[in-house]
């Protein structure tokens, strides 16, 4: 398991070891032992959620879960090519506002860890994209939140007008956006 911390504190880029032989590879694509191993300690998983984008620049996002159900995400990619994105919006934070972006791939068998406090976004590289994430509490709808895929200056590495969710059309700019979140340092 190699570690990269990133330029935000807390979101972490982590390639799980692969055995390649005659059929294929083997990978072990969580294992809380080994991550505890190398330095990272995580909260406890509870939901995986699977989804599948059928056109190149597909944009889910920006996306969190307000307190008390903010979730943590452990993001990889099943299938296809997609650029996925983290934004600190923990107020008070020295990063507040800022992102990160990692190109996740079938091939490259990366991960993305984003915590709690961060709004999380992705966009497709290839048609049939599948992104799977692992995430630290269950889905809530009343604490689901939103923010414009355009208005945190990501350069989402767009050649064509993204393909929107009708609620990733209308989420409010980040300006405008009063974060229920708070910054208590640097944590997993
Ligand atoms: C997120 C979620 C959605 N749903 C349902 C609600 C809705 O009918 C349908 C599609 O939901 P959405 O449009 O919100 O799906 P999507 O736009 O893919 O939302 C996801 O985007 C990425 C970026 C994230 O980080 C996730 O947390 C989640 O917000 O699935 C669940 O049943 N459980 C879940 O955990």
């Amino acid at each position: 398991m190699e570690l990269r911390k990133t330029s935000l504190p807390g979101v972490v880029v982590l390639t799980p070891q692969r055995f390649g032989d005659h059929r294929g590879f083997f990978s072990e694509s969580w294992n809380r032992r080994v991550l505890e191993a190398a330095g990272l300690h995580l909260p406890e998983f509870v939901q995986d959620n699977h989804s599948m984008s059928l056109e190149v620049g597909t944009l889910r996002g920006l996306h969190f879960q307000a307190p008390p159900h903010a979730q943590g995400k452990l993001v990889r990619c099943g299938r296809g090519r997609l650029f996925d994105v983290a934004v600190d919006i923990r107020k008070g934070s020295p990063t507040y506002g800022q992102w990160v972006g990692e190109e996740l791939s079938y091939e490259n068998g990366r991960q993305l860890w984003i915590p709690a406090g961060f709004l999380h976004g992705f966009v497709t590289r290839e048609p049939d994209t599948e992104i799977i994430y692992k995430c630290t509490d269950h889905y809530a709808p009343d604490c689901d939140g939103a923010v414009r895929w355009d208005s945190c200056g990501i350069d989402w590495g767009l050649k064509v007008d993204p393909v929107l969710s009708e609620k990733d059309t209308i989420a409010p700019q980040l300006a405008d956006f009063d974060s229920p979140f708070t910054y208590e340092g640097t944590q997993a």
